[in-house]
């Protein structure tokens, strides 16, 4: 960015009537673009803009002449900015101004590059493998050129023979490499050098400026559509700090921006985003921040539809969350999405998932998650608040999240060549950070599950304290049971095996040591279905083939009470099994 450029803007935004107080400075640096500094202390350093310059729907709806209901005007306003920055040969007019000439020096000073991963290059890309944001990339830029297919068709305002070939390319997108793909799309956008201004490559661009630096038009219009989205120039040159405290408000039609205290002398001068982590700035705004109290991991947990029916119908305080709870960009259009709002929520809302984000700033970020798995490991007996399946889901949620993180561990090394260095090094933060926010949620559900064996051990069973505790187990009745076995060495599969043999054992001889009388009681009060399943059968021929003194159902039943009433650790390396009491 030419400095003259950024004088022409400043210059044309006083000659409008925007008010920037003495001892703000606007200055360019080549890793945030332009950014706003304090020359002086200042006290609540306020900037307003005259609503002539704000750039909103209604330029869209005399130019491209739109009824008011017309859907997705904030599509059109897209279609719109990319037509005054990329029309060069044809003037807008829009109410006998020329729009494109009027906001000239605003379009020149727009970032020359644009960081979101929607545009990056296929090695940029693999920056990102494995991680969420490089797996959505796809879906999201799927869902902008189905918007821009949407608009371009629905108005015969456009000559679709013109952009042929990007129709052609949405019509097989799926199947389309991405090399070839960033040929004729994304390297256009990325160099700003659409065929013609209603091209996707320009639709693009126009999305990723909205992304990057819209704001909410209600703050100026309490009566406008819900989610219509502004740009305001100027205001958009503040950059992002999540610790900054600001107000926006309206004054007679004005935009006013305020922050709230005192900055000192050299400081620069930010806005606030939101609480957003750096998947949401990475995607959407093209940087990441180092140390960021909002960054999170989202986890999407795919349920069959009847289970999420059940959930809702009969489990309220497991609230399943829809992405609406959490922090979106100013302008998501809420009313495309009919999961947003409570009332509204019904199981196929969640049929491409249920999305939770964990935190580590925030203790409580994995409970909503670790109800979820418990009530996924809970038998129909049992509820939320039983210890096995509060054990088990502990267990199940710890693999999903070691199963996440080991595949951003394990991701393809990466050919530096070809890749700049900014997106590298924002890839890199992300990256680290969700490897970090895993890594801590992990240890956290370690540190429970201590806590939980501790204060609950005199309800909890372990081969190990079998072995200890009933020696008649080892030396006489376990060998008992395969006395017809040749001189062949018995080897035990596991301690959730060894746990079934000695239940069979005990309920068989009636020797359920006094301390343990109470996995007796637990064992014959459960029942056992008239179906014997695959793994009762698999485990009697494995262990008793070869002789005629056990039956099936017998086995099947110590199979099935051990599996109701126990867990397995995920932590030890043995998968150690535990019998718990109720
Ligand atoms: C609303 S604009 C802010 C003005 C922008 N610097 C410009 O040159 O126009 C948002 C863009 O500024 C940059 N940005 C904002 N906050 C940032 C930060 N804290 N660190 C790095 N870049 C930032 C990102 O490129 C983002 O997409």
């Amino acid at each position: 960015m030419s400095p003259e450029i950024l004088e022409a803007l400043l210059q044309w935004a006083a000659s409008i009537g925007v008010v920037v107080p003495e001892g703000l400075k606007f200055t360019y640096s080549d890793l945030k673009g332009i950014l706003c500094v304090c020359e002086k202390e200042m006290d609540e350093p306020k900037i307003k803009i005259p609503p002539k310059i704000i750039i909103s729907r209604s330029l869209p709806i005399k130019c491209f002449k739109l009824h008011e209901s017309t859907g997705n005007i904030n599509g059109w306003l897209k279609l719109f900015l990319a037509k005054i920055k990329f029309d060069e040969y044809n003037d807008t007019i829009v109410d006998n101004v020329c729009v494109n000439k009027k906001f000239k020096p605003y379009l020149d000073a727009l970032p020359l590059q644009l960081n979101s991963p929607l545009i990056w290059n296929s090695s940029e890309l693999e920056c990102l493998a494995s991680t969420n944001l490089g797996n959505s990339i796809h879906e999201k830029f799927a869902n902008i050129f189905k918007e821009w297919f949407e608009l371009i068709t629905s108005s015969d305002i456009f000559d679709l023979e013109k952009v042929a070939d990007d129709i052609q390319i949405y019509r097989t997108l799926d199947g389309m490499a991405y090399e070839a793909l960033y040929e004729r799309i994304l390297k256009k956008t990325e160099l700003q050098t659409p065929t013609i201004w209603y091209s996707f490559s320009a639709f693009l661009w126009s999305q990723l400026i909205f992304t990057s630096r819209a704001f909410p038009e209600y703050v100026v219009n309490g009566k406008c559509p819900e989610n219509s989205i502004v740009l305001l120039p100027i205001i958009d040159l503040l950059n992002h700090d999540y610790r900054s405290k600001v107000k926006w408000y309206p004054e007679n039609g004005w935009f006013c921006y305020e922050k709230m205290g005192t900055v000192a002398q050299g400081q620069e001068l930010f806005n606030n985003y939101g609480g957003k982590g750096n998947e949401e700035l990475l995607s959407g705004y093209g940087f990441v921040l180092e140390d960021n109290i909002f960054d999170s991991v989202a986890l999407k947990i795919k349920l069959p539809l009847d289970v999420i029916s059940a959930i809702l119908e009969k489990e309220p305080l497991l609230k399943l969350p829809t992405l609406s709870d959490y922090t979106t960009f100013a302008f998501e259009d809420k009313n495309s999405n009919p999961q947003d709002g409570e009332a509204a929520r019904d199981a196929t809302d969640y049929a491409d998932g249920v999305t939770y984000f964990i935190n580590t700033q925030n203790e409580q970020s994995l409970e909503p998650l670790l109800n979820l798995f418990t009530y996924l490991s809970k038998t129909e007996e049992e509820t939320l608040h039983d210890l096995r399946a509060r054990f088990e889901g502990i267990q199940i949620l710890r693999n999903a999240l070691e199963s996440k993180l080991n595949n951003i561990l394990g991701a393809t090394p990466i050919d530096s060549s070809n890749i700049n260095s900014y997106r590298y090094y924002c890839a890199d933060i992300y990256r680290k950070s969700q490897k970090q926010i895993l890594k801590e949620s992990v240890a956290r559900l370690k540190r429970l599950e201590k806590t939980m064996l501790s204060e609950n051990k005199n309800r909890l069973l372990t081969m190990n304290k079998i072995l200890k505790n009933d020696p008649a187990f080892t030396e006489t009745e376990l060998p008992s049971l395969f006395s017809s076995e040749d001189d062949e060495e018995l080897v035990f599969e596991s301690t959730y095996d060894l746990l079934v043999l000695w239940v069979l054992v005990k309920a068989r001889c009636q020797s359920f040591p006094t301390k343990y009388q109470w996995v007796g009681q637990q064992y014959i009060s459960s029942g056992n279905t008239a179906y014997i399943s695959d793994d009762s059968k698999a485990f009697h021929a494995q262990y008793f083939g070869k002789q005629d003194n056990m039956d099936l159902k017998q086995v099947d039943h110590a199979i099935q009470f051990v599996g109701a009433n126990s867990f397995t650790r995920a932590s030890s390396t043995s998968g150690d099994t535990v019998l718990v009491r109720k």
